[in-house]
């Protein structure tokens, strides 16, 4: 048995992993960094880049569509679908090459390739004949997509959102499940480059929303342009000829079935942390109910262990940005353990490249809810906005929400035009925390999209003028059966 000694061991080599290697390297510390699969994070290889040239294909495609609109004919459009996937694949191979360029440039005893499992908080046994003895960890080993069990014994045709970047063609009609970002992205996508898509959700939700007007408002914007079934369950997936047949119930239609062929379902019912083959029995961690070591979000320290988290191992936001900054405050307090830091956590911004594009920024409707705050709503519609109507693209609704009071911008959620930058400008006036007066008191250009944000803003304004409504009653735990 070979034992390599180090500073901070790094478990994974994605964004976090990578984040937290130079955050601890960048500390002067020995980092060995662990990877079980290919080099090249799950971004640029499955994730945000090829889902984006998927999607920007897509709405090359709706142009055209469009375009008889604007009294613009740009004659029969033809989608070549090899064409397409060759893009996809070609230029998601050069942002993987950037990934692989980097690790290439690390020094040769940084890296170890192999599964690592804890076989103690401070050691990691990878294969049979080599361990790894840290002084910190960083568990940063991402999250799958998972495939429920009865579903995935129809056959390979069932797949996740991975095997849809290594098609070579488009396919000709995919049931896609679950109206989560990823289903919302690649089934519009699809749909959009002329594959038949049928979107079956379980219930309302739509996206990462949560206020149940915008939700309505994404609901419909979207349904108008394909086919979403909402309050639909799959009642069974099954093979036919060379490809499925899908059996769905809706949840007015009692027991009767609808039966529907597709070339592949695509399941994008969520992604699980991968945390359970670590060993982490021998980690000594306290695991939450999704077995994932509890963690302070501020340090990323599991307890007061040598162990941090950082990415989609954490289960706490799965996102890019998020997985980098968490690494980079991982890696930092890894490499400085016992001593930790509470590192720069930003206002939380969530964005779903549909379009209508969904935006989802700092404390959400929901949250707001729970939290029993007392909060404002100011609100616009999109179906009226100047630029948007000029563009074509008058759909969707704004809410924003302040704090009585203060007059503080507290979050907001969107469905809407250009909803990827509102969304950054509201992200920084919450992360500013400015007032909604100081939001208004900022410049705003003509005719733009944030005119509408602009217009929403006024209407909170007004809202917060208003006395607020009483407390809500707290439920009194004296009833029987409390
Ligand atoms: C289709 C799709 C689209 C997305 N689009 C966006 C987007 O537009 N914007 C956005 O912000 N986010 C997006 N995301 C989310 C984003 O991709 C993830 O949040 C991010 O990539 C997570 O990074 P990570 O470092 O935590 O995990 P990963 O990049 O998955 O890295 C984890 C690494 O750990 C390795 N590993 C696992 N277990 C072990 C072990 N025991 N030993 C050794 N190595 C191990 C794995 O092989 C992997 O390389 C998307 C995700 C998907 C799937
Ligand atoms: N633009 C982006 O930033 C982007 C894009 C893609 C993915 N992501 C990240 O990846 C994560 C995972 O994405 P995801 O879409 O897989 O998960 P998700 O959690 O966003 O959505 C899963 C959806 O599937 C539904 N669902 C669950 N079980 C179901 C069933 N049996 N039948 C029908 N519907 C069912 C859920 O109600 C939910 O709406 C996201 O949370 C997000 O953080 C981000």
């Amino acid at each position: 048995m070979e034992t390599i000694q180090c500073d901070v061991a790094v478990i994974g080599a994605g964004t976090a992993g990578l984040s937290a290697y130079r955050a601890a390297r960048n500390a002067g510390k020995h980092v060995v960094l662990i990877e079980d699969g290919p080099h090249g994070t799950t971004c640029a290889r499955v994730g945000c880049m090829p889902s984006k040239l998927l999607i920007a294909a897509a709405e090359a495609a709706h142009a055209v569509r469009e375009a008889p609109g604007f009294g613009v004919h740009p004659g029969e459009l033809n989608i070549d679908g090899k064409a397409v996937m060759q893009r996809v694949r070609s230029e998601r191979d050069r942002f993987v090459g950037f990934v692989l360029e980097n690790v290439a440039a690390m020094p040769a005893e940084d890296k170890v390739h192999g599964r690592a499992r804890f076989t103690a908080p401070d050691r990691l046994q990878i294969g049979a004949n080599l361990e790894v003895a840290a002084k910190a960890v960083v568990i940063a080993t991402g999250s799958s997509p998972e495939i429920p069990s009865g579903w995935a014994a129809a056959g390979p045709r069932v797949i996740s959102s991975d095997a849809v970047f290594e098609w070579t063609d488009l396919p000709r009609s995919v049931a896609v499940i679950g109206a989560g970002v990823i289903g919302l992205e690649l089934g519009q996508a699809l749909h959009r480059l002329g594959v038949r898509v049928v979107l079956i959700a379980r219930g309302d939700s739509v996206a990462q929303l949560k206020d149940p007007q915008v939700r309505a408002s994404a609901a419909q914007a979207l349904g108008e342009e394909m086919d979403i079934r909402f309050r639909t369950e799959v009642a069974a997936i099954q093979r036919a000829g060379d490809g499925l047949e899908l059996r769905t119930r809706g949840a007015n239609c009692g027991t009767e079935e609808r039966v529907e062929q597709f070339d592949y379902v695509l399941v994008t019912t969520g992604r699980t942390p991968n945390v359970s083959g670590l060993g982490l029995d021998h980690s000594g961690l306290a695991l939450d109910e999704k077995g994932v070591p509890k963690f302070d979000r501020h340090t990323m320290q599991c307890g007061e262990s040598c162990i941090f988290i950082a990415g989609d191992a954490s289960a706490e936001i799965p996102l890019l940005p998020e997985a980098a900054d968490q690494g980079r405050i991982a890696g930092a307090n890894a490499a400085s353990y016992p001593g930790v830091k509470r590192g720069l956590r930003r206002t939380p911004l969530a964005i779903t490249f549909s379009e209508p594009q969904i935006a989802t920024v700092g404390q959400g409707y929901q949250e707001l809810l729970n939290g029993r705050e007392h909060f404002a709503i100011g609100a616009v519609s999109f179906d009226d906005q100047g630029r948007s109507r000029v563009m074509r693209q008058n759909k969707g609704l704004l809410r924003v929400y302040g704090e009585y009071g203060s007059g503080r911008f507290l979050g907001a959620e969107m469905v809407g035009p250009r909803a990827e930058h509102i969304g950054h400008l509201l992200a920084w006036a919450h992360q500013a925390r400015m007032t909604i007066d100081q939001m208004l008191d900022m410049p705003f250009y003509h005719p733009v999209v944030e005119e509408g944000l602009r217009t929403a803003l006024r209407d909170l304004s007004k809202e917060l003028q208003k006395p607020p409504p009483p407390p809500k009653p707290v439920p009194n735990d004296c009833t029987p059966g409390c």
